[in-house]
């Protein structure tokens, strides 16, 4: 099988796209997916997303990790707007589906903001946080990120015997200032330490606020892969009106044959 994708980054969380708007019956093997993520043997990425026709809203996007496991992906999608918008499948808000509900986005040159959904059922205990922002996120603060090492500890984590069977992606965070966090992230699927995770910035953001306890967030986030803001409303026990926002870059059309 021989098609075409492009190449999208978003602070360096990296996905290949696929154009299934016009190939209802495209579909990859987890193992497909793996040989097109391999940063050797294929194209590299940490991810790929099919973007398909919805019969209602704007598209559809469909999100794997490099493994071949599926769920949601912050980055992913504000990449997946940026490419849906190049493709014209809409104009200057989108609204599509995700595997974790609708979501809308606007695009503004390459700075994409995506709303994201309610997030309830946060936990705590003395280490860290646990939500799902759309995928599942452990978040610690730490006073000093040099001298963590994340893929040891996000190993550790998301190998541990509570976590083992779903995975949960792992970040580390030290504050900067009362508005700016630095954040690490593992992220399971990869199973490595990615350049960014748009999931794991909002789950950071909420647990920020949670330890501020205030109602209104606007945080900077800076990752490996440059900053992204994130933006969130506290109702009580429950986050929502989440904004992601941060860049979305292509950076090259190909054609594969696997
Ligand atoms: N990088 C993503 C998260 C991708 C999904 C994650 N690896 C999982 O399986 O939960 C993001 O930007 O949110």
């Amino acid at each position: 099988m021989t098609f075409s994708f492009t190449k999208y980054q978003g602070t360096g969380n990296d996905f290949i796209m696929v154009d299934c708007t016009a190939n209802k019956t495209f579909k990859l093997l987890d193992e497909q997916i793996k040989t097109l993520c391999d940063r050797r043997f294929g194209i590299g990425a940490d991810g790929i997303i099919l973007i398909s026709e919805h019969p209602t809203l704007d598209f559809k996007m469909t999100y794997y990790n490099s493994d071949g496991t599926q769920s949601f992906c912050g980055n992913g999608a504000r990449c997946a707007v940026h490419f849906a918008k190049s493709l014209g499948l809409f104009k200057n808000k989108a609204i599509f589906e995700a595997i974790d509900g609708l979501h809308v986005a606007a695009v503004h040159e390459n700075q994409v903001t995506l709303k994201m959904n309610k997030v309830e059922g946060i936990q705590k205990d003395e280490t860290a946080f646990v939500m799902n922002t759309g995928s599942p996120h452990y978040v610690k603060f730490t006073a000093d990120l040099d001298e963590e090492n994340i893929v040891e500890y996000g190993k550790e984590i998301r190998y541990s015997k509570t976590y083992k069977k779903e995975g949960i992606n792992v970040n580390l965070v030290e504050v900067l200032a009362n508005d700016h966090v630095e954040m690490v992230t593992y992220e399971r699927g990869v199973e490595d330490e990615t350049f960014s995770c748009g999931t794991g910035a909002t789950a950071v953001a909420i647990a920020y606020g949670l330890v501020l306890d205030i109602e209104s967030i606007d945080l900077k986030i800076t990752v490996k892969g440059g900053e992204l803001h994130v933006k969130a409303e506290r109702y009580s026990d429950t986050f929502d009106d989440i904004y992601l926002n941060g860049p979305a870059t292509k950076v090259f059309d190909g054609e594969i044959t696997i």
